[in-house]
């Protein structure tokens, strides 16, 4: 029986099973049997390397966005509009076939915006070119799910899925759940909260779909079984999610109205560039860039070209920020001298777990090195020391 028979199969006993207290750890069970074979399908195919030809678009810029939806929603219309790159837009499904890269220039940040092509129900299994865009999708750090405001909306819901059963969790965070495995000792549950949804012997149940009987789990939240699952396959990937309603030039003035209201939702019009400010703002508030303009000794700030930080993106401490700028910036680091949102004072001295704010501005101050080493000192000879405190005192004895 092949994977998807089984899944199926899964899909089918749990829909006949009633839901109640005596089969409620049996359906924990077979969800994590589900997961399981979910993982298994998505593991790639033999010989077959990255994402696939067309679609091997390489990273660029402070991050990575993604267009998806379904057929024609105006995806590509949208990319051309946002970054004046040319990906063919035409009236009839699957116009785009291949990954087309564009960049958006906004607030000094260079944002890689990428068209895909439309995806359909069953694309998690295969369907289409479902795969290699799920694979892109994977590596951005937002998705912009494309809907048009005129259809059913019910297909968010069917994307949404889509991405759900490959493991994509949009605008969620990872649960509160520290697992980890053990030699000896059983299963040992506790938490920090009461827990209503889950209990031990449902742990002990999914443990055991996974063939793991001795464990820690320390929940610090009111998950499901299904958050559980979620922390033993590890292999999730939470990303933000924008849902651009499309072509709102064909809706009423009410139904752009409610469309509005919806949590993570921008109506809009590429077609007719309606709202396209609005959702390069909601862009920017969802990927929370961090801009940080570095300083010299003395000098003003460099506010042509922001170092860009990001939590997607390794992290947004001072560490972070020494780290982009060069590589062996950390071991010289002494301290670091900010202005801005996330000084207490103007400037405080902070060290390298200091969390950085947008639009601060950072000095780096570098450990004293040594006169005799190489140019990166500030003192280039020997000799260039005591020259500038000699010439100081000259100075000094003049004025007096
Ligand atoms: N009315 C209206 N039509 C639009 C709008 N945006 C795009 N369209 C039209 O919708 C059709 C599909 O646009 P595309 O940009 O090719 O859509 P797509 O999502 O890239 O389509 P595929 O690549 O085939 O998946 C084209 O005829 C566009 O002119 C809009 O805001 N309003
Ligand atoms: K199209
Ligand atoms: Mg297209």
């Amino acid at each position: 029986m092949g994977i998807h028979e089984k899944i199926k199969e899964i899909d089918f006993e749990m829909a006949r099973t009633q839901k109640n207290k005596a089969t409620e750890y049996h359906l924990g069970q077979l969800k994590a049997r589900r997961a399981k074979l979910l993982t298994e399908l998505q593991a790639p195919a033999k010989g077959s390397g990255g994402a696939g030809e067309g679609f091997d678009v390489q990273k660029y810029g402070d991050g990575r966005v993604a267009l998806i939806g379904f057929p024609s929603v105006g995806k590509s219309t949208l990319l051309t509009v946002l970054t004046g790159t040319k990906s063919e837009a035409a009236a009839y499904e699957f116009t785009t076939l291949t990954c087309i890269p564009g960049v958006i220039h906004y607030n000094d940040a260079k944002i890689q915006l990428l068209d895909l092509p439309g995806i359909i129900e069953g694309a998690a299994q295969g369907k289409g070119r479902g795969r290699q865009v799920i694979a892109v999708c994977k590596s951005a750090d937002l998705l912009l799910m494309v809907l048009d405001a005129s259809k059913p909306h019910a297909h968010k819901e069917i994307l949404s899925a889509e991405l759900e059963s490959v493991g994509i969790r949009l605008n969620r965070r990872p649960p509160g759940i520290y697992f980890k495995k053990r030699k000896t000792g059983g299963v040992s549950v506790s938490s920090t909260c009461p827990l209503t949804q889950i209990d031990d012997k449902m742990c002990q149940r999914v443990l055991a779909e996974y063939k793991i009987h001795n464990a820690e789990l320390l929940f610090r939240e009111d998950c499901t079984a299904d958050d559980l699952i979620d922390v033993i396959e590890g292999n999730r990937r939470y990303i933000s999610c924008l849902y651009v309603y499309n072509k709102v030039d064909v809706c009423s003035i009410e139904e752009v109205d409610t469309i509005a209201r919806l949590p993570n939702a921008v109506p809009a019009s590429a077609g007719t560039r309606l709202n396209m400010d609005g959702l390069l703002a909601g862009m920017w508030d969802k990927m929370a860039l961090v801009r940080v303009y570095t300083k010299r000794v003395g000098g003003k700030p460099d506010f042509a070209e922001p170092v860009v930080l990001s939590q997607d993106r390794g992290g947004t401490a001072v560490e972070h920020l020494c780290q982009q700028i060069h590589k062996t910036l950390v071991a010289d680091f002494s301290y670091a001298l900010v202005w801005g949102r996330s000084s207490k004072h103007y400037p405080q001295r902070c060290g390298l777990t200091h969390v950085l704010q947008d639009e601060d501005v950072v000095q780096i101050v570098k450990k004293k090195v040594s006169a005799s080493t190489d140019g990166r000192g500030r003192f280039k000879t020997k000799s260039d020391a005591p020259l500038k405190i000699a010439d100081r005192e000259k100075k000094a004895a003049l004025k007096t």
